[in-house]
């Protein structure tokens, strides 16, 4: 069964936030719009506080917009879904089973029979290199191990798209270089929407094949870039070459800018109230 070929569309999105601090309301997002195409890679970036995290939970359906609609095919986002599959950052695997039952948790909730969703999860497993671990605890695995359970998890509904916040920020430098490459081998090979949160603009420039650059009070998308670095490592297999050139140097130097002008001027100005 292969995820149905299908576009995200999002949509005139505010989303604003009762503020405790304040009393009023934090504006978090303001005016979003997004398409994101069945093996699209887009990447958002920005400076603390710009929605990217409240983008993502839109996304997931654990949120639902102040104004704006988000429709993923024709049906609108109005809850989680299996259509969608979500990485975390870190605990959010079920440490009491063991590596193949953690990814085919969500198969087994559906009621999928024993037989068909190992196979599944067993597939999943090899697209992420952990066929020889199925019954290994979650506490005997690595950090970088236990993301690709994460990853394998949650591709084992066979979602349209696959949802990332900052899924790498734990990891060793050295562990998430090989998660980024495993990653762009997943997305090549299922050609799924992949929407990934990061603060690392070297780590957003290597895997996007569009990068959106979110700015703070209120958050909106204030620049978006086609990128193709992804496909250029997918043909060489050469990161460090890709990630040395002059043209990754210099988006990263422009990019680098546009985030720590943000930065200033959000740590001179107050939150939007409204
Ligand atoms: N549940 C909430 N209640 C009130 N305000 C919130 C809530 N969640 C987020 N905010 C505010 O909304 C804005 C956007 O937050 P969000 O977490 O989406 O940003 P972010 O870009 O993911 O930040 P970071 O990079 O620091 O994780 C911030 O000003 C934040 O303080």
């Amino acid at each position: 069964m292969t995820a149905p070929m299908e576009a995200l569309h999002v949509t005139g999105v505010n989303v604003t936030y009762p503020s405790l601090q304040h009393g009023g309301s934090v504006v978090a997002l303001k005016d979003v719009n997004l398409q994101i195409n069945s093996g699209d890679f887009v990447v958002a970036l920005g400076a603390s506080g710009c929605g990217k995290t409240t983008l993502l939970n839109l996304l997931a359906g654990f949120l639902s917009p102040t104004q704006g609609e988000l429709l993923l095919g024709n049906k609108p986002i109005v809850g989680p879904g299996s259509d969608r599959g979500v990485v975390f950052q870190k605990h959010a695997l079920l440490p009491w089973l063991n590596v193949m039952e953690n990814t085919e948790f969500g198969l087994k909730l559906q009621g999928v029979p024993k037989n068909q969703r190992r196979a599944t999860a067993a597939k999943n497993l090899e697209l992420v290199g952990l066929q020889d671990f199925h019954q290994h605890m979650i506490y005997q695995l690595s950090g970088g191990m236990q993301q690709r359970v994460g990853i394998a998890r949650a591709l084992t509904c066979n979602p349209a798209m696959l949802l990332m916040d900052e899924p790498m920020a734990a990891l060793d430098a050295l562990t998430r270089e090989t998660i980024q490459e495993l990653l762009l081998d997943v997305w090549r090979h299922t050609n799924k929407m992949f929407f990934f949160i990061t603060h690392s603009v070297e780590e957003a420039l290597f895997l996007g094949s569009r990068l959106v650059v979110m700015s703070p009070r209120p958050g909106r998308i204030t620049h978006t870039y086609e990128l193709d670095f992804n496909k250029r490592f997918l043909e060489s297999r050469d990161a460090r070459a890709i990630k040395s050139s002059k043209d990754f140097i210099a988006m990263r130097e422009i990019i680098l800018s546009i985030i720590y002008g943000d930065e200033r001027a959000a740590e001179q100005s107050e939150p939007i109230h409204v």
